[in-house]
């Protein structure tokens, strides 16, 4: 305790989180809600302070500025490696993502970003549309057919998890992917397991997934093998796998087989926080009516989805970030700080001048505090879609200034900016309109969440739904 007031007041070092025990320090009030805990301290600090998790010393730099200084930092400086890479590797697997440097992850996301290609989308919306309508027509349907006055319910987690990995599956994984779970293989449910906390269920999920998608590879590899032999030329799948398969390394490595089953793993994980959805009910049939302005065809019957035009939809676009300020499914970000920082003074200063983050400490920016600033914007807590259309992008009734730009990061910022950002709104934009061309939806109370350390999930999210006479 003694410890804890010289060094906040030592001039350069952050004010620390006042707490009784070194190593549990924060951890219990910030375990049940941290964005709470973030803007409770904020409101007593200011918008740079440290607190203890479980001995680890975080930082929290607050603000847009924050923000961008955190995500914005050069990676030898802040690094994500080290504050992730123990946490995704066991979920992840080796060599991927943030168990590799920097450098070999940012060539892992230019092989990646081969299946998240414009012209790739255009056929994407298709296959989505098919995927998203089939599962509503037969499974939901034909489980409770909901009609007339009847209101029956789903649990939008659930629903919108299977959902995402068939839509995910069919368009980045390829046709055994997809076939697998037709089938009724556990693969959904393993990944399902990879979604809660760390231990034995996340192991055994981690290496049946891993041996699911090296079969695929080797079963490939033979097919691929017999047709060169045959003088045809090898059938061309054209997904994500098949594309890792052909690419190497600058220095001419070619990927391991593990490397590709992992970042496939990687792709459907980072993916699954696109699971988010809000609906009440005014906001459903105004989506609706924008639904039939913009696909009416002279049949009266609303005409397929396409790329260019899901785009556009201005109603849609406004619930998708308004759903992403309020609930940002990563609500913070997170790095090891490599050297002594000195904070830039319009982030922060204390009474005896520059605050500096000591190296060791984990700096934290969260975009969950900023989208719920109350300086920066109205109403803060209230989802309201409508603030979008007002002044159009990054603009909420006049309160956010151009310098207040980054306030609303639900995709983060920098060098490590989420590169599934519109692969991730035309799969919602589709998803949603899917549900609101073929139900009247509502729901009774707010969807229940739960914060973990950077992500939020859904919990016990009822949505009410009767199909569209
Ligand atoms: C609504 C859905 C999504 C949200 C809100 C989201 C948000 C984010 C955020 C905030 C980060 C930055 C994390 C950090 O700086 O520490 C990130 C990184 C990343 N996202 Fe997303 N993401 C979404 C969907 C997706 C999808 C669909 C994919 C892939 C298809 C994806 C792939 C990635 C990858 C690979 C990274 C790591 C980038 C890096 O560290 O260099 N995300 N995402």
């Amino acid at each position: 305790m003694l410890l804890q007031i010289p060094a906040s007041r030592r001039g350069s070092a952050p004010p620390v989180v006042f707490h009784i025990l070194p190593v549990i320090g924060s951890s219990i009030e910030f375990g049940r809600n941290p964005t709470r805990f973030l803007i409770k301290y904020r409101e007593k600090y200011g918008d740079v302070f440290t607190f203890v998790i479980l001995g680890q010393k975080l930082t929290a730099v607050l603000g847009p500025k924050g923000n961008k200084f955190v995500m914005g930092m050069k990676s030898e400086i802040f690094n994500a490696e080290d504050a992730y890479g123990k946490f995704t590797a066991p979920v992840f697997g080796k060599d991927v993502a943030f168990d590799v440097p920097n450098e070999v992850f940012k060539e892992q996301k230019r092989f990646l970003s081969f299946g998240l290609s414009h012209s790739n989308f255009r056929t994407y919306v298709g296959i989505i549309d098919e995927e998203v309508t089939s599962y509503l027509n037969t499974l939901l349907t034909a489980k409770e057919v909901a009609q007339g006055d009847n209101w029956k319910s789903f649990d939008a987690y659930s629903v919108l998890s299977t959902l995402n990995i068939l839509a995910s599956s069919r368009t980045l994984h390829g046709k055994e992917v997809r076939e697998s779970i037709r089938s009724g293989s556990k693969v959904v449910s393993y990944y399902d397991e990879l979604d809660g906390s760390l231990g034995p269920l996340t192991d055994h999920a981690q290496k049946q997934l891993s041996a699911f998608y090296l079969d695929i590879i080797q079963r490939r590899k033979e097919r691929y093998k017999k047709m060169k032999d045959a003088l045809t030329d090898p059938e061309e799948d054209s997904d994500l796998i098949s594309a890792l398969m052909k690419q190497s390394y600058r220095d001419g490595t070619p990927l391991q087989d593990h490397v590709i089953a992992h970042l496939m793993i990687a792709l459907l994980m980072a993916g699954r926080h696109t699971i988010y959805l809000a609906v009440n009910q005014p906001v459903a049939e105004d989506l609706y009516a924008e639904q039939v302005k913009y696909f009416s065809s002279p049949n009266g019957i609303l005409r397929p989805l396409v790329y260019d035009d899901i785009r556009t939809l201005p109603l849609m676009n406004a619930v998708i970030k308004e759903t992403l300020r309020l609930q940002p499914p990563i609500h913070s970000v997170s790095r090891m700080v490599r050297q002594d920082t000195p904070v830039p003074a319009d982030c922060g200063v204390l009474p005896k001048g520059q605050i500096i983050i000591p190296k060791g400490h984990v700096v934290t920016a969260s975009q969950g505090v900023s989208q719920l600033d109350k300086q920066l914007w109205d109403d803060a807590e209230k989802w309201n879609p409508y603030r979008w259309l007002q002044g159009g992008d990054h603009h909420n009734a006049g309160k956010l200034e151009s310098t207040d730009l980054g306030a609303y990061q639900p995709f983060g910022g920098g060098g490590h900016r989420c590169i599934g950002e519109q692969y991730a709104i035309m799969q919602l934009t589709i998803m949603v309109s899917c549900f609101i061309r073929a139900f009247e939806m509502r729901i009774d109370s707010e969807p229940k969440r739960k914060q973990f350390t950077t992500v939020t999930l859904p919990s016990n999210s009822n949505i009410y739904y009767r199909r569209r006479s």
